[in-house]
C-alpha cells in the first residue's frame, strides 16, 4: 500500500529518503512544495529529478480535493466550499474575514456519529473519518483558491475531533510545523461536544491551541435531550477536564452555547450557566441556532440573546454573541453536502 505523503512528517520524510537511497535535503525541499508552496501533483516539483518524481509516484499517494462549489455570502464576504475527496465523498470548509486575519473552519470527518439533536452534520450518520492530509488539503486548497493566507483555523465543520483523535493531532503537528505553513498554535481551536477521555488526552499534549467545548446546556437532563453524548459524561466530568485542560496548558477554555428559542435561553438557564463555569478561567461564545429544516428548533430572538448575555457579563464572566458569518449561504456546517448529495 502507498503511503499517504502529505500526512507525513519531515522526519518521517527525511527517513524514508535515506531508505530509498537519496540525500536527506531532497526530503526538505519536497516537503516544501507540498506544505508551503501548496503544489498539486510530484510533477510541479521543477527542482525535483524526475527520476525522483517517479519514485515518489510509486511509494505515495498525494491526496488532492475537487472543487464542486462555493457560494458567497452577500452580506459579509464568508465563502462556503463544498469539495469532493478521492473516494466521491464530500466535505464543506468555510473561509471567513476577520479584522484580524483570515480563518478557516474545517471538517475533521465525512458525517458524525455524536447525533446531536440541532446538527445537519450527524443527520446522515458517520460515513468516514478524514485524513490529516484531507484536513489540510481543505486549508491548502482554500488559500489557493482566494490567493489569501490563512491564519486562523477552527476544527468546528462536520464532525467530531475526537472521534479521529490521531489524525486531528497529527494535521495540528502538520500545520503548525515551522518548516509548513507554520501556523501558530494559539490560532488553532479544536470544538469538541464532549468526549472527556480525548479533552483529558489533549490536556496532556500541553499544546497552546485552545480548546472549545460545545457545552449548549447547564443540567444533565436537558443536555442529554439536545446531545446524546451526554448520557455518556456528565456535566461534572466535562467541568473537571476542562479545569485539567486550564491546568496543564494554561489556555483558557471557550464554551459553545447556542440559543435554541424556549429550550436553554431562559433566565434560570443563565443563573445555571453561572453556577457551573464561574470558578474557570473561560470565555463563553453564544451562538443563536441556525435553524436547520429537518427539526423544528428555532433561534433565541436577538433580545433574549442580549439578555443572557448581559446576565452572564454581570457576574463577571467574559461573553461574546458570535457574529452570525454567512446565514444566507446554508450557513450551519453540514447544509450544503447534504444539499448535493441529497439532490
Ligand atoms: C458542527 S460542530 C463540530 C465540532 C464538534 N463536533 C462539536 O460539536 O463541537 C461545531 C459547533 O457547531 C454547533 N452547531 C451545530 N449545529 C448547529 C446549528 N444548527 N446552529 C448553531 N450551531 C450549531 C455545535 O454545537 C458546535 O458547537
Ligand atoms: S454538533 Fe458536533 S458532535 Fe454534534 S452532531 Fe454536530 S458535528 Fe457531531
Amino acid at each position: 500500500m502507498k503511503k499517504d505523503i502529505k500526512s507525513m512528517t519531515l522526519s518521517e520524510l527525511k527517513e524514508d529518503m535515506a531508505g530509498m537511497g537519496e540525500k536527506s535535503f531532497r526530503a526538505g525541499q519536497i516537503y516544501e512544495w507540498v506544505h508551503v508552496k501548496l503544489v498539486r501533483s510530484f510533477d510541479d516539483m521543477t527542482n525535483i529529478s524526475g527520476e525522483l518524481k517517479e519514485k515518489c509516484k510509486e511509494n505515495y499517494d498525494f491526496t488532492d480535493l475537487k472543487e464542486v462549489m462555493v457560494q458567497e455570502s452577500k452580506v459579509d464576504g464568508t465563502k462556503k466550499f463544498l469539495f469532493e475527496l478521492w473516494d466521491g465523498n464530500m466535505v464543506e470548509s468555510v473561509w471567513m474575514k476577520y479584522k484580524h486575519g483570515n480563518s478557516v473552519c474545517i471538517s475533521s470527518q465525512v458525517g458524525c456519529r455524536m447525533g446531536c439533536t440541532f446538527c445537519a452534520s450527524t443527520l446522515d450518520g458517520l460515513e468516514r473519518s478524514l485524513t490529516s492530509s484531507e484536513m489540510l488539503d481543505q486549508i491548502y486548497a482554500i488559500t489557493r483558491l482566494t490567493g489569501e493566507k490563512v491564519s486562523n483555523v477552527v476544527v468546528m465543520g462536520t464532525g467530531e475531533p475526537m472521534d479521529n483523535y490521531d489524525n486531528v493531532l497529527r494535521f495540528i503537528r502538520l500545520l503548525t510545523d515551522e518548516s509548513g505553513l507554520n501556523i501558530s498554535q494559539r490560532n488553532i481551536t479544536v470544538s469538541t461536544c464532549g468526549i472527556v477521555p480525548g479533552m483529558r488526552r489533549l490536556a496532556e499534549e500541553k499544546l497552546q491551541i485552545t480548546l472549545a467545548l460545545s457545552l449548549h446546556a447547564t443540567t444533565d437532563e436537558k443536555r442529554r435531550r439536545l446531545m446524546p453524548i451526554a448520557n455518556r459524561y456528565s456535566l461534572d466530568e466535562l467541568i473537571e477536564a476542562c479545569a485539567y485542560y486550564f491546568e496543564k496548558t494554561g489556555r483558557r477554555i471557550t464554551f459553545e452555547y447556542s440559543l435554541v428559542g424556549g429550550i436553554n435561553d431562559t433566565n434560570e438557564d443563565a443563573r445555571e450557566l453561572i453556577t457551573l463555569i464561574r470558578h474557570l478561567n473561560c470565555h463563553v461564545n453564544l451562538i443563536p441556532v441556525n435553524p436547520i429544516k429537518e427539526r423544528d428548533y428555532v433561534s433565541s430572538t436577538h433580545e433574549k440573546a442580549v439578555a443572557f448575555k448581559n446576565k452572564l457579563e454581570k457576574n463577571g464572566i467574559n461573553v461574546t454573541i458570535r457574529r452570525e458569518m454567512g446565514r444566507d449561504i446554508d450557513g450551519a456546517c453540514g447544509q450544503l453536502r447534504r444539499k448535493v448529495i441529497h439532490q
